[in-house]
């Protein structure tokens, strides 16, 4: 039997802090994503499976219907733009915020007033052009897909955007957090067709997810 729902969770702490979740809603995933190599992993129940993809591309999966249902970061489906699906449960899960960081020795404030033009690398452009355009400053953005704490210490960016959790990777690189843009937690997110096609089954695990978040 072909499993009927396709579940995509990106591996780390998505795919961990899911897990109790899944468990609620009775479904055990049958392999170990740190251990195994497949992408495609099955799970106790024979009509769901979990497929293993990239954080930023769990939306993807899920608008073109390569899954019917998806566990994302709100800055991700920011970034994607959330066509093509809904976004019935913030999981209230891999809670963080999305801040701006400047080296310590960098007057932000200074050059905000001012009115200088900011340099920015970040994976996140669309949260960071329209936070820095509702603020009226100017900023030639530098697009970046990981390890941003580095740009403005080797003086290619005045600043980052980034997310921010215990502050431990700002700290160990001497940056500071300026701003706090937006909190951000992970998200269901289903594909629209999807829903009206298995509605039933998609609705039992929805449910069971919102009633596991209730007890919390
Ligand atoms: N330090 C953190 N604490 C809590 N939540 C976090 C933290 N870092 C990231 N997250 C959240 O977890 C999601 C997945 O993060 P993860 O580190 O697994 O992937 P990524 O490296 O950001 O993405 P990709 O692998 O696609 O580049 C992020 O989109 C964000 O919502
Ligand atoms: O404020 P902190 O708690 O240091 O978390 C912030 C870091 O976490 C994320 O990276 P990544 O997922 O690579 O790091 P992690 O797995 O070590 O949290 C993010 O891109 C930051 O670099």
């Amino acid at each position: 039997m072909t499993p009927q729902i396709t579940l995509a969770l990106s591996k780390g702490r998505i795919f961990d802090e899911t897990l109790p979740l899944l468990a609620a809603a009775g479904i055990e995933v049958l392999e170990d994503p740190e251990t195994s190599r497949k992408l495609i992993l099955p799970t106790n129940r024979p009509d769901v499976r979990v497929v293993l993809v990239r954080a930023t591309d769990v939306p993807t999966y899920v608008q073109y219907g390569g899954a019917d249902i998806g566990v994302a970061g709100k800055d991700s489906l920011l970034e994607h733009g959330g066509q093509g699906m809904f976004r019935p449960l913030d999981l209230q899960i891999a809670r963080c915020r999305v801040s701006v960081a400047v080296r310590a020795d960098f007057d932000y404030a200074q050059a905000v007033r001012q009115g200088a033009r900011l340099k920015v690398a970040t994976k996140y452009t669309h949260i960071a052009r329209q936070f820095f355009s509702a603020k009226g400053v100017h900023v030639d953005l530098i697009k970046l897909y990981g390890s941003m704490e580095l740009a403005p210490l080797i003086g290619m960016a005045d600043a980052i955007v980034d997310l921010v959790s215990t502050g431990n990777t700002l700290r160990a690189n001497d940056l500071v957090e300026v701003e706090q843009i937006m909190d951000i937690s992970s998200h269901l997110v289903v594909n629209q067709a999807a829903l009206k096609l298995k509605q039933a089954p998609l609705k039992r695990i929805i449910d069971a997810f919102a009633r596991a978040i209730a007890q919390d």
